[in-house]
């Protein structure tokens, strides 16, 4: 079997034998380049485990290197070498595709496990998986969202970049950072999820890098903090705007030296942990109202991932609901849903999300009749859900607004409105926002499904004032 080969690009001609070295004496192949030019021309030729190349090359910038090998293809993963200190080069390179980086100069422990770790990435079977192939994800939804959400995760799940994740609360972000991880080199090891606004102040310290024994009163034992339990794998910090300034210089340095010292040590510990913030909270607003701390937002932010609300992916609701009955189920017979019920939730606004959505149907189940859920069980929040009662043949349906207008009274077929004109106004108000619904708030696409054109449906949302949902 032949050994992994990496390729080396450096120009500074002690450094490159440093590596060299190093390299080969972990059994790797090892070819070098000086330049850009020789490190394309190599790239081009042969198959790498791991590209390893410096920022400042004679005839241009690493960071070339790094576009051209992440937009090659050929899932090779590289990382850059970065000036001591240059905080920005390292988050840069990530930003660009890098899998990771290592800072000079180079501590050979931290080139050692970065290299490992590049090298599970490339060993067979670990390949992305290809364009349109369904890996199995725990994210469930076959909406558009869902699946550019799934693509990207797949893609960021074989880096070393920090990731933040935003979305409204019980969207999925603990579950899409679990899922970066089930799919990353590191899924063998820990996945520890923090929630930082639960922590008391006084203990932050103590929880996230450990302490030695005696280190305070009531120390009696030497304790792991939530570092050193992820290391090899990856740390969440749930609710990350929470965490008091103090504790976000600590973190920073913890972050941007990959070491930590525990509370009573002298000597500073080596972890190789990876990130993943989420915050509900605008975290750039946050650092404006000097809350956040800016270093720390730039480092934490490399890449943003973005969970839409449930009332985004309404097309989702069948199968989430199906998933959500089947688990309460614990492998018995699922409950059914009665006549309505879809078309009662999609007009539910969700401020909740999928975790709301979990509550609601187990609460139903516990009213359902017969392993029957009817409307009445659901027992949503009337102001919540739009209502809608139109004419025999219009069956209440799915309705995307903020702000629904108050329902129209219900019709008998022989029933006359007794206000027609408010009634017409309902009844049409309830329309646009079901085909607004459907189509998850694309206006063109609302406007073609009701044989309108974009302009008159426009026109009618001001009339009607039917808002977009806040983003
Ligand atoms: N796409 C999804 N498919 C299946 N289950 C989901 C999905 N999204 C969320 N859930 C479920 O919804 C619940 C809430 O998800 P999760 O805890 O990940 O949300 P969150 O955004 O981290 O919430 P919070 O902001 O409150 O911390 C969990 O039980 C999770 O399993």
């Amino acid at each position: 079997m032949t050994s992994p080969r990496i390729l080396v690009v450096d120009d500074e001609a002690d450094l490159r034998e440093l590596l060299d070295i190093t390299l080969v004496r972990m059994g790797l192949d090892v070819d070098c380049a000086e330049t850009l030019g020789q490190a394309r021309a190599l790239f081009a030729a042969n198959e790498y485990a791991l590209v390893l190349t410096d920022m400042r090359l004679p005839d241009g910038l690493g960071l070339e290197l790094v576009r051209e090998v992440a937009a090659s293809g050929k899932g090779t993963p590289i990382a850059v070498v970065t000036a001591y200190g240059s905080a920005d080069n390292a988050v840069v390179a990530l930003k660009a595709g890098a899998f990771d980086y290592v800072s000079k100069p180079v501590v050979l422990d931290d080139l050692r496990v970065m290299v490992r770790s590049a090298l599970r990435l490339s060993s067979p079977g670990s390949a992305p998986p290809a364009a349109g192939a369904a890996a199995p994800s725990r994210l469930i939804g076959a909406s558009a969202a869902m699946q550019a959400l799934r693509a990207q995760i797949a893609r960021l799940a074989r880096s070393m970049a920090p990731i933040a994740i935003t979305g409204e609360s019980g969207s999925g972000k603990e579950l899409a950072a679990r899922e970066i991880h089930a799919q990353s080199s590191r899924a063998a090891r820990a996945f520890i999820a923090v929630n930082c606004g639960a922590i008391p102040e006084a203990l932050m310290e103590a929880e996230f890098f450990g302490y030695r024994k005696g280190a305070f009163t009531g120390a009696a034992d030497e304790r792991d903090g939530f570092f050193q339990a992820a290391n090899g794998g990856t740390l969440m910090l749930d609710e990350v705007a929470d965490l008091p300034l103090a504790m976000q210089v600590k973190l920073l340095r913890a972050i941007q030296e990959r070491r930590v010292r525990k509370i009573g040590a002298t000597a500073e510990e080596p972890v190789d942990v990876r990130i993943i913030s989420a915050t509900h909270q605008d975290l750039a607003h946050c650092v404006e109202t000097g809350k956040f701390r800016q270093d720390l937002f730039y480092r934490l932010n490399v890449i943003e991932l973005a969970l839409p609300p449930l009332r985004e992916r309404l097309a989702d609701l069948g199968v989430l609901t199906d998933a959500i009955l089947a688990r309460l189920a614990g492998g018995g017979p699922k409950a059914a849903l009665g006549a309505q019920v879809l078309d009662t939730l999609c007009a539910y606004s969700f401020p909740g999300n999928v975790r709301e959505l979990e509550n609601v149907l187990e609460r139903a189940l516990a009213f359902a009749n017969d392993g029957v859920i009817e409307v009445a069980d659901l027992s949503l929040k009337s102001a919540r859900v739009a209502e809608v009662s139109a004419p025999a043949e219009v069956a209440p349906n799915q309705v995307a607004a903020p702000a629904p207008a108050p329902a129209p009274a219900t019709l008998g077929p022989d029933a006359l409105p007794n206000n027609l004109p408010d009634y017409l106004v309902q009844v049409e108000r309830d329309i646009i926002l079901r085909a607004l619904a459907q189509t998850q708030f694309n206006r063109t696409q609302a406007a073609q499904l009701l044989g309108i054109s974009f302009r008159q449906l426009r026109y009618q949302m001001q009339k009607l004032d039917i808002q977009e949902p806040e983003q």
